[in-house]
């Protein structure tokens, strides 16, 4: 029997390359100059490509990973956040497109996961907690550097980082912005399983022929259970959860960690 060929899925960007290999969806993030920086027709491209993924019966998996072998991804293209601190709709806008694109990870109905190399950072990890499975290469490093930017993190993502982690580690990773290696982010449940960098398509082909092996509709009803078991609590307050965000993108502090980034140079904040 022949083996499928790889198809072309439609992408919007060549920034972000898809294709399916028998019955697996991948989506890579292609700007491996920029180790695969999230800008905006990149996050705008990935709704759209789950959305065509939803009505193919064929496929049981979807499968991110960032091109060259140094980044999955190293977050949002910070270059993009230049003018926004002035402009609040703008800050709004970009928090929607994200929001969008992280949100069509969160509940596609098929199953998804991150194939980790290299850096998996800010952004990078918020795409990599939207999905249901991630695994990594020895040498992958993780950071959420919110704090040494002076940007926020939105609600959703925090809740998964708890959710993932506990509160505890979750607290320890987004207070302190440090790096953790591939060891030290399966000890904690960040990632699942490790394996060295040339053995991560042997373990990636793993999960692609158990999914494809695997009941999709027993799989589909696990995810769609564990999401509604995860919904939030009424009481929650997301409007001063919004607020908090804005307010950082709005702060004195954020525009230095973004200059300071640009100048190669650490930041000094002030609180404000
Ligand atoms: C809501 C979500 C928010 C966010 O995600 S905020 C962004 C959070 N991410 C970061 O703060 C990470 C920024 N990047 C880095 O710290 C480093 O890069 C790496 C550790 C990933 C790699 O370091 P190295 O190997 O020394 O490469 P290099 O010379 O720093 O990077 C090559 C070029 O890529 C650009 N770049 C890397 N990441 C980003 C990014 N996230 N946004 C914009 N540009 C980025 C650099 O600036 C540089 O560019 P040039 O060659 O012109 O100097």
């Amino acid at each position: 029997m022949t083996e499928p060929q790889p198809q072309a899925y439609h992408s919007p960007t060549e920034r972000v390359q898809a294709w399916t290999e028998g019955s697996t969806l991948h989506i890579r993030f292609n700007n491996p100059a920029k180790h695969n920086a999230l800008s905006v027709d990149m996050w705008q491209a990935v709704p759209p490509l789950l959305a065509q993924a939803e009505k193919d019966p064929a496929l049981r998996l979807v499968v991110f990973s960032g091109a060259g072998e140094k980044s999955f991804v190293s977050g949002a293209d910070i270059s993009q956040f230049e003018d926004m601190r002035a402009a609040r709709e703008a800050v709004k806008h970009y928090e929607v497109m994200a929001e969008e694109a992280l949100m069509s990870i969160y509940r596609c109905a098929k199953p998804t996961l991150a194939c980790i190399r290299g850096f998996c950072i800010g952004g990078g990890v918020n795409v990599a907690i939207s999905c249901d499975i991630r695994i990594a290469s020895e040498d992958a490093v993780f950071s959420i550097p919110a704090a040494r930017l002076g940007l926020g993190y939105r609600l959703s993502a925090l809740k998964n980082l708890v959710n993932l982690v506990g509160v505890g580690v979750a607290k320890d990773l987004f207070f302190t912005a440090r790096r953790i290696d591939a060891a030290e982010a399966k000890s904690v449940g960040l990632i699942t399983r490790v394996a060295p960098a040339d053995q991560l398509p042997e373990l990636l082909a793993e999960y692609t022929s158990t999914m494809a092996a695997n009941a999709p509709l027993t799989v589909y009803a696990g995810k769609k259970i564990i999401e509604e078991m995860l919904k939030d609590d009424a009481d929650l307050d997301r409007d001063m959860c919004k607020r908090l965000i804005l307010d950082c993108f709005e702060s004195e502090d954020y525009a230095e960690g973004r200059k300071a980034f640009m100048e190669k140079r650490k930041p000094a904040f002030q609180g404000k």
